[in-house]
């Protein structure tokens, strides 16, 4: 395996070597980085459980954008067949799980990064914290080494054990990248009224089946959502001026009791999962065979027949859901990582080294 390269085997066909994170990529220069890491997670979970869903989600808004570049020349030996660094960074920009999410707005505002989307508006301060001072941590013992978006993958892996979910494994060796831009967040993230085709065609342009998409939907099982996420469900939904029929109607009362149609208070948020909101359980896919999903996303799932029976089979099987979970999560969090020269190792997760 050479890093970014090509191997002795493959050279004469200049096929080039597919990049690989691993369990111990740190076993020489941080041997004890997922430690460090647990240590601010676990006290992170004490004092407000609630940060734990807010920053598994910001690991999934960091993956899910990638901009794929017309030249795929974006591994480290392009620095030899291009002519200019800066050519390499123009042609590798914005690529899935690279911390990019975590730049923060500069003042004064000139450059839109990927903070400053509507999407990602209400992603939760509490998640940047933690991955700050996780990064903080590890970097007065292994200074250098370790990058913001192995930290925020293995602070996503932490909560959802913490929450009671599967405890796997994070592959590590992804790399930061060198811009974020808000321009390009565009059509990579699903939204709260996407239909189920959206949904199947979005995860699959990432390499992620349907049965990824159902399974890591489950993350559904813990956290809340804002009142505009889902409140036209409650009152007009598809403009027929009634309710979804979809909802039962004792959910469909208590969330017009937190969410009034208009004029309400925009802080308000009601929990995914009504059963166990802060349990890393399969409840979720329960909770849509009886019409209890919040948003119109979750509750397709299981009103399409090319993932109803995904649904229920999840649903039956804690032990299925669990392992389909974690397999999604490696899956997602190597969307078209960056490897090698490609990208930086920040110091501060919220500013890019040449800042
Ligand atoms: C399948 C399409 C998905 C849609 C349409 C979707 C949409 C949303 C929306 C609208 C919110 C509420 C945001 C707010 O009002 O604050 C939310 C929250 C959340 N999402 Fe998703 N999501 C999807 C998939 C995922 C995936 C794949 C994950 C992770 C693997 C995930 C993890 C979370 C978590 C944990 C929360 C709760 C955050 C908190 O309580 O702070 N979601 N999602
Ligand atoms: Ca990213
Ligand atoms: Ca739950």
């Amino acid at each position: 395996f050479v890093e970014g390269g090509y191997s002795n085997a493959t050279k004469r066909k200049r096929v080039p070597v597919r990049h690989q994170l691993s369990l111990d990529f740190y076993a020489n220069t941080c041997p004890h980085v997922d430690q460090l890491v647990a240590s601010v997670t676990a006290r992170r979970f004490r004092d407000s459980p609630a940060s734990g869903a807010a920053t598994i989600r910001l690991f999934f808004h960091d993956c899910f954008v990638e901009v794929k570049p017309k030249n795929l020349c974006c591994a480290a030996h392009c620095s030899r067949i291009l002519s200019s660094l800066a050519k390499v960074r123009r042609v590798c920009w914005m690529q899935g799980c690279d911390a990019s999410i975590l730049i923060a707005p500069t003042t004064g505002g000139k450059v839109v990064v990927e903070r400053d989307v509507e999407d990602n508006k209400n992603l939760a301060p509490e998640a940047f914290e933690i991955v700050e001072m996780a990064k903080a941590l590890v970097e007065s013992k292994c200074p250098g080494m370790v990058t913001c978006a192995d930290i925020l993958a293995m602070a996503a892996r932490d909560f959802v054990r913490l929450a009671g979910g599967p405890n796997y494994g994070v592959k590590k060796g992804r790399k930061d990248s060198r811009v974020s831009m808000a321009g390009k967040v565009r059509g990579n993230l699903p939204r709260a009224n996407s239909t189920v085709d959206e949904l199947i065609r979005l995860f699959a342009a990432k390499g992620l089946r349907t049965e990824d998409l159902v399974a890591l939907s489950g993350a559904h099982t813990i956290g809340f959502s804002h009142c505009d996420q889902f409140v036209s469900r409650l009152y007009d939904f598809r403009g027929t001026g009634e309710p979804d029929p979809s909802i039962d109607l004792r959910l469909l009362k208590a969330l017009r009791m937190s969410c009034p149609r208009s004029g309400g208070n925009n802080d308000v948020v009601a929990p995914f999962d009504v059963q166990t909101p802060f349990s890393f359980d399969h409840m979720y896919y329960g909770n849509l065979e009886a019409k209890m999903g919040l948003l119109a996303t979750d509750q397709a799932l299981f009103l399409d027949p090319r993932t109803r029976s995904l649904v229920q089979g999840l649903g039956r099987d804690k032990v299925r859901f669990f392992d389909a979970f974690a397999a999604g999560m490696e899956k997602m969090g190597s969307i078209r990582v960056k490897k090698g020269k490609t990208g930086e190792i920040r110091k501060v997760c919220s500013k890019h080294l040449a800042a």
